[in-house]
């Protein structure tokens, strides 16, 4: 028997799949105990010249939908990305009886549950690991090897653009958008840069992570989101001023029956496991109740690793197959409620361009403290009649915060409120 393989896109992830799977394909035989046969590959625009690529020219199609439902297609993998028409793949395919493996997270993070039931319904695998963190094996740990135990928060770096950006200003100083054309040089943004410097991207793999994580459902639109633009040289200058460093991070959270979601940039002291992942990588830390802390660490994009998480799935999928095993979705028996973002306890680095004058110091503490809001530290720097005052809070909700910071920027001596950055992690 030969188990027959849709490929649904063949652009930077999908011809890396083609050439792994030709590379590994004797490997992956004996792994799986039969031949992998592609069967197809959809493509958008056919007559393009893919002599690259070790595969028969006649594979190619662009009709996808016709390729999916094709009866001798066992597996299907969707590599294209975007909600329409890959929801209409994935679901018919799954209906059907047929496994599917996708890198697609903002389908699921958007409309994970119907996946889940097409799977249901069809009696048929839906693996993504390659959705979050590329090639790090983190989605299947958390659905299989960490099931016997609580997980409390997941903290993590999961974009590559974003952290590669933060990484250089940190580096050399630079500004957002020097940084930001460095990494479009490099191809690690894409031409449109818009999901991963405002956060859609990460904020997809939050919902991911956090539905799987906490045995619930999360979407994107259960997500907080901030994006790093408004990061600037003075914010990473200041975190480096208190031995931290600015890092573009997605935390998902645990208390009792409520889960929060959010993405944003944060200041991390230079301690933490996270704070030492550099460039385009990826990490993602897990605390648990009795694993303790776990950290995950690699690359999180590009077309080579993503292909190599495809694959492991096709091998996962392509042997329950071969055993007959029933699937079994990831568990979301927990109904859990969100807790919005001004009730999310956390920390604010806050920089204020102050006069330089007796009582100032004395009317911005006021202010503090009439929110129920406690200063940690308090550092002013002054420069002739003017001063910068940074002030860094104990916890506090954040909507405690941001009406602080709202009613600072309104004093007099106030002179523009430089920046606010949370900070996460102990100091
Ligand atoms: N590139 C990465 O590092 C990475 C990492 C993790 C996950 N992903 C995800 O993998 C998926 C693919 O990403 P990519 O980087 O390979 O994107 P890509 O743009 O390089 O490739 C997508 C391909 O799909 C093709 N396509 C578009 N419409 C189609 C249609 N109707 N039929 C057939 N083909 C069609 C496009 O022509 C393109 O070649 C996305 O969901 C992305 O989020 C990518
Ligand atoms: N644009 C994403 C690709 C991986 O999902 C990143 O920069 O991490
Ligand atoms: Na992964």
């Amino acid at each position: 028997m030969t188990m027959k393989l849709a490929l649904i896109g063949c652009g930077t992830v999908g011809s890396e799949v083609v050439r792994l799977l030709h590379r590994q394909e004797t490997d992956l035989t004996s792994r799986i105990g039969e031949p992998i046969e592609i069967a197809g590959i959809a493509v958008r625009r056919g007559g393009r010249d893919r002599g690259d690529l070790p595969v028969d020219p006649s594979l190619f199609t662009t009709d996808a939908l016709g390729l999916v439902n094709r009866d001798d297609v066992d597996i299907v993998v969707e590599v294209v990305g975007g909600i329409e028409p890959a929801r209409e793949w994935i679901t018919t395919a799954l209906r059907a009886g047929k496994a599917v493996i996708t890198a697609n997270k903002a389908l699921l993070a958007e409309d994970g549950s119907a996946l889940a039931q097409a799977a249901v319904d069809g009696g048929a695998d839906l693996y993504y690991e390659a959705a979050v963190a590329g090639a790090i094996p983190l989605l299947r740990p958390l659905r299989e090897s960490l099931h016997g135990d609580t997980i409390h928060r997941v903290i993590s770096i999961v974009n590559g653009t974003t952290n590669y950006i933060l990484s250089r200003m940190t580096e050399t100083g630079a500004g957002f958008a020097e940084a930001l054309e460095e990494a479009s040089a490099l191809g690690y943004a894409e031409a449109d840069p818009t999901a991963d410097v405002e956060g859609f991207d990460a904020a997809a793999k939050a919902a991911i992570l956090a539905s799987l994580a906490f045995h619930t459902r999360v979407t994107v639109t259960d997500v907080y989101r901030e994006g790093i633009t408004e990061v600037s040289a003075a914010d990473i200058a200041s975190a480096a001023e208190m031995g931290c460093v600015v890092k573009p991070l997605c935390i998902a959270s645990r208390d009792g029956d409520v889960v929060s979601a959010r993405v944003h940039p944060a200041m991390i002291p230079r301690e933490h496991p996270l704070a030492s992942v550099n460039g385009a990588y990826n990490a993602v830390f897990v605390e648990a109740e009795a694993a303790g802390r776990l950290m995950f660490y690699g690359a999180g994009a590009g077309g080579a690793p993503t292909a190599s998480a495809v694959l492991g799935d096709l091998v996962a999928v392509a042997r329950n197959r071969r055993a007959g095993a029933t699937p079994m979705p990831p568990t979301v028996y927990a109904d859990l409620a969100i807790r919005p973002m001004g009730d999310v306890l956390t920390r604010y680095h806050v920089s204020l361009d102050v006069d330089d004058e007796p009582g100032v110091l004395a009317e911005v503490a006021s202010v503090f403290a009439a929110h129920g809001v406690s200063m940690r530290t308090v550092r002013q720097s002054g420069r002739g009649h003017e001063a910068v005052l940074v002030a860094v809070t104990h916890t506090a909700t954040d909507a405690q915060l941001s009406t602080t910071v709202d009613q600072l920027s309104k004093l007099d001596s106030v002179r523009r409120v430089a920046s606010v950055m949370r900070v996460e992690g102990e100091v």
